[in-house]
């Protein structure tokens, strides 16, 4: 599959994982996070409209409280995300500050997904923060989702969120940074010689069957919920990647339609540009 198209992408969203910015459950990856920070903003110098869909905040939550596990109660987690979140996001905005690049957090719930009103002032949100060159950063607002069958405002994991922002800032690009190199066709932490699949036109039973759940304690989704955003990518005529955190850099080599980790999209449908009708 040429991958020339992903060269003229106009608008991006980049969604990294818990377990790519910890180095432990105590231990945060600054220099991951800073080299991150230097891809959005290197981008965005270059005319690329970028949203980071940044997780993380029960981790560093956890590692604040030096915490040897996550805890399973949920008013525990909550409490984790909204002191994880506050420093999340000061890490991201001191490290964008070095390569002079405002940012401005938003987080959301499911909302956004039900309630027409709430999409259009998300959208809105987001629109307003790229025009006046603010990074906008995203995570669920996980101290405050509910999860109860009457009333469910709970993403649960940002493979999902992230398609959706995709959806809402209608972005030509989702790329999922992940601690695997992209899809392979099966687990490869449990299948010592599991092939990478470089390239996928259809989200069909043989690749649903290849997936398998979180690789970590750090992740929610596992390679399921990043096969159901590249169903709803590929749904919308738009494209979505996964491919290694290890290296944030990685972001420019897709950019250039370098031959790494899984592309996702529709064979039939050509990538859909901003401005193209
Ligand atoms: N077919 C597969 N190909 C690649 N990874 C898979 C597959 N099936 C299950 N996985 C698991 O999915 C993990 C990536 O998802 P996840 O744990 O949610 O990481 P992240 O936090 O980076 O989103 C891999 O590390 C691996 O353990
Ligand atoms: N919103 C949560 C992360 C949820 C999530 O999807 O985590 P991950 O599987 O690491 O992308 C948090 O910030 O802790």
């Amino acid at each position: 599959m040429n991958r020339d198209i992903l060269k003229d992408v106009n608008r991006v969203v980049i969604k990294i994982g818990t377990n790519s910015i910890m180095k432990s459950i105590s231990e945060i990856d600054y220099h991951k996070m800073d080299r991150l920070a230097f891809v959005c903003a290197t981008l965005r110098q270059q005319g690329c409209d970028v949203i980071l869909v940044a997780s993380g905040a029960v981790g560093v939550g956890a590692s604040m409280m030096n915490l040897d596990e996550y805890p399973e109660d949920i008013a525990e987690k909550q409490a984790l995300a909204s002191m994880g979140q506050g420093e999340l996001i000061n890490l991201y905005s001191r490290f964008f500050q070095h390569y002079d690049q405002h940012v401005g957090q938003i987080l959301m719930t499911r909302d956004i997904v039900n309630y027409p009103s709430s999409y259009a002032n998300c959208k809105t949100a987001i629109n307003s923060l790229l025009k006046n060159n603010i990074m906008p950063i995203i995570n669920e607002n996980d101290a405050v989702y509910v999860d109860e069958s009457g009333h469910c405002s709970k993403f649960g994991e940002n493979d999902t969120l992230s398609a959706v922002v995709s959806e809402v800032v209608d972005a030509d690009l989702l790329i999922i940074l992940s601690d695997i190199d992209g899809l392979f066709d099966a687990n490869p932490h449990t299948e010592a010689d599991a092939k990478l699949i470089p390239f996928v036109g259809e989200i069909d039973d043989e690749i649903l069957n290849m997936a398998g759940g979180a690789g970590s304690v750090f992740s929610t989704g596992g390679m399921e919920t990043k096969l159901g955003a590249a169903k709803r990518m590929m749904d919308n005529g738009k494209s979505m990647m996964i491919a290694s955190a290890k290296d944030p850099t990685i972001v420019f080599d897709i950019l250039e339609g370098a031959d790494v980790g899984t592309l996702f999209k529709k064979e039939s449908v050509e990538l859909m540009i901003q401005g193209d009708e």
